[in-house]
């Protein structure tokens, strides 16, 4: 748990252990504070040293302790932390990997602080819905100023040890052996007065205008939180160290900790933290998992089609350092792509510079332009990120099982379409599997991974692990239209149209979405994607255009209800951001600010008319129920059809990929939080409000965990109908 040594005459060494991260459990902070008692009763014992086994220092406090903790709960972490800083002789840090959260507080409690040059510290606690508990907020400020402290705690960044050591967390940066130079160090200040280097001793630095300072980054904050706690509650706490002693800074740091603690939201965001962790040990229905499937090297991928989509993944893939090769179909589109490529590798270049990253990202040598199929012959990997037409897809598919090497992996990036009909048109359907990026790709961490009906577990290991290297979350899915992110959104956007056709305005829907904590809602989502989109793919299904059957009712197909009001509005040219006018009226095509429209009024009103609709009120809480419960409804629908393996899946693939609040957890995690009940009679109501809409139908899954007794949600997988045995 802590191992203690003596290195040379003088020198205590105290090394955390707990792999994989050392994260400091109770028994490593029992262990610790007994080894700093230990050195400081020794007298032979000059100096200390703490650092951490395997290359890490600390990824601070065990997360999964964090459920049994009560509120009241003293955390014994801030008291090691002070009794580090109280020692007698001084304490060095040497910090290689990480010193996160409890870990960078432990390094803080240090009188000096050394780290290796690719070692990261930081506060992430706000990301996990709290904030630093063990005396972080109260010596931070006073170490690095309130700006650059504000800046940290609220973000949760890691810093590197360059940052690191201009902000002056680190005292010294080695490019290696970091616990001998530590050593060092600690046997050259033995004797030294230890009273200046304690943080807790030293004032926060003043500024004139430190009011302003802290009251316009509430006022950030609380624009940017959406609904979070946890960012505004770490300003409070290091208002306080501005405010107060140390000793009373202390105090409140504590009780805005419980108060987090106890807040659904730390639950909600704690769950996220080891949901994304999850989603990596993938499973299929079959049984065959990440246990056993290796991926293949990358070396060398190719992008089909440079597009958006495409130039966002030609982007991430150089950023992972891969050979690229990047294909159009002439050449007027090749330059286009190859500009936008270009300037996308630039801005990266500049982000990395400017957090003292190196940024020889943008090596032309690995990136190729080609119009050339045969370019393809010899890579490892071809992502094709053509717009969604299938035969277009299908014609790629099949002159690439032609071109390509045997056994090079071959991806479509699609948002919808079936896998196993395109993989059908190769000779290597075990090699195929779809790659739905999420625009704009290089900056969205969402990779949802789709197999086909053939798609072999070291195709899928790869997908997976591609995922990992272009430093997104890959999350495995199964083959049907829309997959998980998309088959989910269908019904919540249905339902926020049906809901301007009884009453309300795209504003108003918008409005009680954005209040709940997503980053846009739907109105501004469809908006800002192009209502042609959605049209292109109606049309296709022959729910409006020409395949539609003369005599269709407008407003019903099959005998389900159908809104014609988004066909209406493609009609009329009104695609979106990009023409400027869509749900909501923009300044100028590809303009952002969306305005509320009078035409779409008039349009809307004339729309209810002719249909005999009557304009009814509908209050917040129908407008979220409606359109949250028949995506979540989805969400159980898609679990009892295996097409998600687990629920923290399809939260993960919503937090990533949809902008669904983090500290609301995810879909399913919100439905086990409002109570399975709930959600069941609520669309129960509302189905039979509407029984002209299937989607409010309640999905029998979710009927049968009702009649379970509601389990908890880490148990719902096992409830799911297992396949019958083919004996
Ligand atoms: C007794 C409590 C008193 C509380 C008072 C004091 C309060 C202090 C607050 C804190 O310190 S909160 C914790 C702050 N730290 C973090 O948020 C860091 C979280 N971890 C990470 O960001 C990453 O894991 C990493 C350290 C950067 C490593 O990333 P990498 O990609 O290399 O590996 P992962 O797959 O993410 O993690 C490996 C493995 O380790 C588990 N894990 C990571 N951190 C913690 C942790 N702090 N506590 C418990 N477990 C942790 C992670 O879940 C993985 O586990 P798995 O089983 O292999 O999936």
């Amino acid at each position: 748990m802590a191992q203690y040594r003596r290195a040379g005459a003088a020198v205590a060494v105290i090394r955390l252990h707990n792999a994989p991260v050392n994260a400091l459990s109770s028994a490593v902070v029992q262990a610790l504070a007994q080894g700093v008692k230990k050195a400081d009763l020794d007298p032979s014992v000059k100096a200390v040293v703490i650092c951490g086994a395997n290359g890490k220092f600390s990824a601070g406090a065990d997360i999964r302790t964090f459920s049994s903790l009560q509120p009241r709960d003293r955390p014994a972490l801030a008291e090691t932390v002070s009794l580090i800083e109280r020692s007698q002789k001084p304490v060095v840090a040497a910090i290689e990997g990480v010193a996160l959260g409890g870990g960078l507080e432990v390094a803080l409690g240090c009188h000096y602080r050394i780290a290796h040059a690719q070692a990261r510290v930081g506060f992430p606690e706000v990301l996990l819905g709290i904030l630093p508990a063990a005396e972080g907020t109260q010596r931070l400020p006073r170490l690095i100023g309130i700006p650059a402290a504000l800046d940290l705690i609220t973000t949760g960044r890691h810093v590197l040890a360059a940052e690191a050591l201009k902000l002056g967390i680190i005292d010294e940066i080695v490019k290696e052996n970091t616990v001998e130079r530590a050593i060092e160090l600690a046997s050259k200040v033995s004797g030294q007065p230890l009273g200046p280097r304690k943080i807790s001793l030293k004032p926060v630095p003043d500024l004139p205008d430190m009011e302003a300072i802290l009251s316009e980054a509430l006022v950030k904050v609380k624009r940017k939180a959406r609904g979070r706690l946890s960012p505004e509650m770490c300003i409070q706490a290091i208002k306080a160290a501005v405010q107060l002693p140390f000793a009373e800074g202390v105090e409140k740091e504590r009780e805005l900790f419980r108060f987090l603690l106890g807040s659904g939201q730390a639950k909600a965001q704690q769950y996220a933290f080891f949901a994304e962790r999850a989603v990596e040990k993938w499973t299929m229905p079959s049984g065959t998992s990440w246990k056993t499937a290796s991926a293949q090297p990358i070396r060398k991928a190719a992008v089909i089609g440079l597009g958006t989509m495409g130039r966002g993944i030609v982007t991430s893939l150089v950023k992972a350092k891969m050979l690229v090769v990047a294909l159009e179909q002439d050449q007027k589109q090749l330059d286009i792509g190859r500009e936008a490529v270009t300037s996308l590798l630039q801005w990266e270049a500049s982000k990395m510079q400017q957090s003292g990253q190196s940024q020889d990202i943008c090596d032309p040598a690995r990136l190729q332009f080609t119009l050339d199929f045969g370019a393809l012959r010899d890579v490892d990997l071809v992502i094709e990120a053509v717009f969604e037409d299938m035969a277009l897809k299908k014609e790629i598919f099949r002159k690439l099982s032609t071109i390509c090497k045997p056994e090079a992996f071959l991806c479509t990036n699609t948002s919808a379409l079936d896998i196993d009909e395109i993989a059908a048109v190769t000779s290597h359907p075990h090699q195929v599997i779809g790659t739905h990026f999420f625009s704009p790709a290089h900056v969205m961490k969402l990779l949802e991974v789709i197999r086909g009906h053939h798609t072999s577990p070291t195709t899928i290991a790869t997908a997976m692990s591609l995922a990992k290297t272009l430093n997104k979350v890959g999350v495995l899915v199964g083959n049907c239209f829309g997959f998980v992110g998309n088959r989910m959104m269908a019904p919540y956007v249905e339902q926020a149209i049906f809901l301007l056709e009884e009453g309300c305005k795209p504003e108003e829907v918008d409005q009680a979405v954005e209040g709940f904590g997503f980053h846009m809602g739907p109105f501004r989502m469809l908006d800002l994607a192009g209502l042609d989109v959605g049209w292109r793919s109606r049309k296709g299904q022959g729910l409006t255009g020409p395949k539609l059957a003369p005599g269709t009712p407008a407003r019903q197909r099959e005998s389900r209800r159908y809104s014609p009001l988004p066909d209406f509005l493609c009609e009329q040219g009104r695609y979106g951001q990009k023409a400027g006018k869509g749900w909501y009226l923009y300044e100028k095509p590809g303009g952002r600010t969306a305005n509320p429209d009078p035409w779409l009024y008039n349009f809307l009103s004339e729309y209810r008319e002719t249909h005999g609709i009557k304009a009814r009120f509908v209050d917040q809480e129908e407008i979220l129920e409606r359109c949250l419960y028949a995506l979540i409804n989805e969400g159980f629908q898609i679990l009892a059809d295996r097409i998600a393996s687990a629920p923290e899946d399809i939260d993960v693939i919503y937090i990533y990929g949809y902008g669904w609040p983090t500290h609301r957890g995810g879909p399913m995690f919100h439905a086990s939080t409002v109570g399975l009940p709930h959600v069941l009679s609520r669309l129960q109501k509302y189905s039979e409000a509407h029984p002209d809409i299937p989607k409010l139908q309640p999905s029998p899954f979710l009927k049968k965990l009702v009649a379970l007794g509601s389990p908890p949600l880490r148990e719902w997988v096992s409830h799911v109908r297992q396949p019958s045995s083919k004996l």
